[in-house]
């Protein structure tokens, strides 16, 4: 039987916008209240997946979310018509305002954790949404993940899908952004490591000082139990707190594997070689694994965060091949991109670069990374998706109309309270159920 990896991207919102709402988030706060271009935003990311199809990739589409979030607006006491809830938020939370706004669900790394079947203890493929505690406006996603999840995975005989974690910061969870999988072969049981900020019942523990440790150990911890893991196949790794005080808010910003590869900065984790001879251990096979460690003489963690070097994409082409996926930022930086052809060279499986725009989503924080869920899936389970979700030529002709037809060019903090907002935004997603065949997945039309 084939396997292989696919990726679902994010398809970004019609609300996408610069709100400052991530601290922690260097990008986030650096562009607060400038004015974002929607209608780019979510054609820099089509682009980024058609690439990566006609690379002979599996390439999938995640569907946005509804913004603004009227619902939450009135579980806040806000009330009225959705009009005039939205002018009172407006008028008296304008921080609340912006937050239900926010198109964030785009970065589908972190929607959900997935283990594949080879994994897991009953054959499925598992999946857990994200809670997302730890940011407000991204806490209003995990439900509205997990219906469209379902509506694209909803075999059961091949899918498992779990309820998001406790909402709570005990068990803050930022789904794959903070999991790599290693493995010889798609098709063969691998390592999965999760990597955390923080031990939420241990304050002995290390843990950053001034930014947020999103995710924690216990939710590491549980997202492996309900996926059936085995416990040697499991690796659980602390993030320096070091460096989330410097703006690494999730793992992909400073670490990515793929297959046999693991490509991370020195001062990526706490404990590095002792975790990391755990997972060669855990490996197996110890010729198999390269572990391409990134010195801070070569790139510093600022140039990292700055170039976003790890959020890159690293897939397995065709051909047996790796590839990088990687933002301009990263060809635009002579260090970052002198150290990228270099590392091509280097007799590592890593062979070449793509380099692709994604600034709208950049300057949020968001790379080729974020922007992705990767599944990993036999042949069978891949009959088994919902196959108007998977990109072809015409889906990618037809999301670049629907995005013409519906998206603005522009939206600042103003553009925010205007009430036809929700009317483009809700017209929007009801199409696009239909192209996708999601059914009622949004609240709206429920
Ligand atoms: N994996 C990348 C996630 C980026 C995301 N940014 C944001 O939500 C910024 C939104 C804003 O500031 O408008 C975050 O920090 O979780």
């Amino acid at each position: 039987m084939k396997y292989f990896e696919a990726n679902f991207d994010g398809l970004v919102g019609p609300t996408h916008n610069y709100a400052g709402l991530s601290v922690g988030n260097v990008a986030s706060l650096n562009n607060a209240k400038n004015t974002s271009n929607p209608k780019q935003a979510a054609k820099q990311g089509l682009a980024k997946m058609k690439a990566l199809a006609d690379l002979g990739m599996v390439q999938g589409v995640l569907a946005p979310q509804e913004r603004p979030d009227v619902y939450t607006l009135r579980r806040l006491g806000f009330a009225g018509t959705d009009a005039e809830v939205i002018a009172k938020a407006a008028k008296q939370a304008p921080a609340v305002l912006r937050a239900v706004c926010s198109a964030s669900s785009m970065w589908t790394a972190n929607a959900a954790t997935i283990s594949p079947s080879k994994d897991t203890a009953d054959g499925r493929v598992h999946f857990t949404p994200a809670n997302l505690t730890n940011k407000f406006h991204r806490s209003l996603e995990p439900e509205t993940t997990g219906r469209i999840l379902q509506a694209m995975f909803s075999d059961s005989k091949h899918f498992a899908h779990h309820t998001h974690l406790p909402d709570n910061d005990h068990f803050g969870d930022e789904g794959a952004a903070n999991h790599t999988r290693l493995c010889s072969g798609y098709g063969e049981q691998g390592v999965e490591l999760f990597v955390f900020g923080r031990y939420a019942f241990d304050y002995n523990k290390p843990a950053p000082r001034n930014f947020p440790a999103r995710h924690t150990f216990e939710a590491c911890e549980a997202v492996a139990r309900l996926h059936g893991l085995s416990d040697d196949k499991v690796v659980y790794i602390q993030q320096s707190p070091e460096v989330i005080d410097q703006g690494v808010f999730h793992n992909d910003v400073i670490a990515v594997g793929n297959q046999n590869v693991l490509f991370y900065h020195q001062q990526a984790f706490v404990d590095s070689d002792t975790k990391l001879a755990e997972v060669q251990r855990k490996f197996g096979d110890k010729t198999a694994l390269h572990l391409i460690e990134v010195l801070d003489h070569e790139v510093s963690v600022q140039e990292a965060i700055q170039t976003y070097l790890f959020n890159t994409q690293v897939i397995t082409l065709p051909s047996g091949e790796m590839a990088i996926i990687a933002p301009t930022e990263c060809r635009d930086h002579p260090r970052v991109s002198a150290y990228l052809a270099e590392l091509t060279g280097r007799g590592t499986p890593i062979k070449y670069v793509h380099y692709y725009d994604v600034k709208q989503s950049m300057r949020n924080g968001g790379g080729p990374a974020c922007l992705r869920l990767r599944v990993a899936l036999s042949e069978a389970e891949r009959q088994a998706v919902n196959p108007n979700v998977l990109l072809t030529d015409a889906l990618f002709n037809r999301l670049n109309q629907w995005v013409d037809t519906h998206y603005r060019d522009q939206i600042s903090e103003a553009e925010l309270a205007d009430p036809l907002l929700l009317v483009e935004s809700r017209t929007a997603l009801d199409e696009l159920t239909k192209i996708l065949n999601l059914g009622s997945v949004y609240r709206f039309q429920q």
